[in-house]
């Protein structure tokens, strides 16, 4: 379990009327161990909701265990969710996954155990569109290499002998005008740059010169036009690869690649490449597959990559209402009320 600083444990979640002990219904509560794991400080408002059985005391005892989970708190996507899982659990009713993404969750498998899924979409939107920007700010100003000079040794190189570029006037287009893209938007209007978009669906007019965005139809004209390309994309199989050879090919030679979506939506070979021969200038990724990368993974040699380990949703904020939000989805779904975040097959 990691810290995440909170209270420990005593204050209630919003509007989460705790139930007597005998009713607690029984969850499933993934994420005790690894980098990204349950935060510490959550298990005791959990506990005050739930009778929490962990992956290993399920698997240890499937039989007494299975039937009495009625809920499963996912926690950074784990454990995965298969048909044999499913088929043990006859009392679930609800998987409620922290984050945004669903590219770990057969959404028509778990349907077809009628069983409902919620996320957490509005906990992630603002922190991982800071990190967007502080990746893109970070690669035009040379952050990385500036923190390298201020601590080294040599104080005879203190003075940067390079330069940065100025993000104001720079032409940013957002792949992905979801509630991250759009977020980014809002950030990226106050830095003055010029904004163009490419989502499946076009926003409205209101919400694009809100922003003032601009949509571009072909994702070919917006990595064209950009200074920066920023990736918050869901991943499906739609999107998988959706940054090619190709795509890189049409990008400017000064251009930056920014991921805060999710690995898999870059041909990763394509882009060591692009990255190697100056058919782009810069990366930056919070994101790869797998994670962490291999330690000999020339993505690591590259000085013009920047990387973050998935830090997207890591701040105190985000992951307290990540918790609140999958407790309060849990709870309307043991109740019978419409759940808040469902996710609802298309
Ligand atoms: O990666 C994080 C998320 O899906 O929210």
């Amino acid at each position: 379990m990691s810290r995440c600083g909170l209270d420990t444990g005593s204050s209630p979640t919003r509007a989460m009327p705790a139930m007597g002990d005998q009713e607690l219904p029984g969850v499933l509560v993934s994420g005790f161990e690894g980098p990204y794991s349950i935060c510490e400080d959550h298990v005791g408002v959990l506990q005050k909701h739930f009778n929490l059985i962990t992956m290993q005391e399920f698997l240890e005892n499937k039989t007494h265990f299975g039937p009495k989970i009625q809920a499963i708190y996912l926690w950074a996507g784990k454990p995965h969710i298969n048909q044999e899982l499913l088929q043990s659990l006859p009392s679930l009713r609800v998987i409620a996954s922290s984050g945004v993404g669903l590219d770990h969750l057969d959404l028509k498998l778990i349907d077809s155990f009628g069983v409902k899924v919620a996320n957490t979409p509005h906990a992630v939107a603002n922190p991982t569109a800071d990190l967007g920007m502080a990746l893109l700010l970070a690669v035009a100003r040379r952050v990385v290499e500036g923190h390298q000079l201020a601590i080294s040794p040599h104080t005879e190189n203190f003075s940067a002998n390079w330069l940065g570029e100025e993000v104001t006037g720079a032409t940013l287009g957002i792949i992905g005008m979801g509630s991250i893209g759009y977020k980014i938007a809002q950030r990226a209007r106050a830095f003055e740059m010029k904004i163009l978009y490419h989502n499946r669906k076009r926003r409205s007019l209101e919400e694009e010169e809100a922003v003032g965005a601009t949509y571009c139809e072909r994702l070919d004209d917006l990595l064209q036009q950009s200074d920066f390309v920023m990736l918050a994309v869901n991943l499906t199989p739609q999107s998988q690869g959706l940054i090619g050879r190709r795509e890189l090919s049409l990008m400017k030679p000064t251009a930056t690649l920014i991921n805060v979506g999710r690995g898999l939506l870059v041909d990763q070979d394509a882009l060591v490449e692009a990255l190697q021969t100056g058919v782009i200038k810069a990366a930056a990724l919070d994101v790869t597959y797998p994670e962490p990368l291999p330690r000999d993974h020339p993505l690591l040699e590259l000085k013009n990559v920047t990387l973050t380990p998935h830090i997207g949703s890591a701040t105190h904020q985000a992951r307290r209402q990540m918790m609140e939000n999958l407790v309060e989805s849990i709870l309307a779904s043991l109740s019978g009320l419409p759940i808040p975040n469902e996710v609802l097959l298309k």
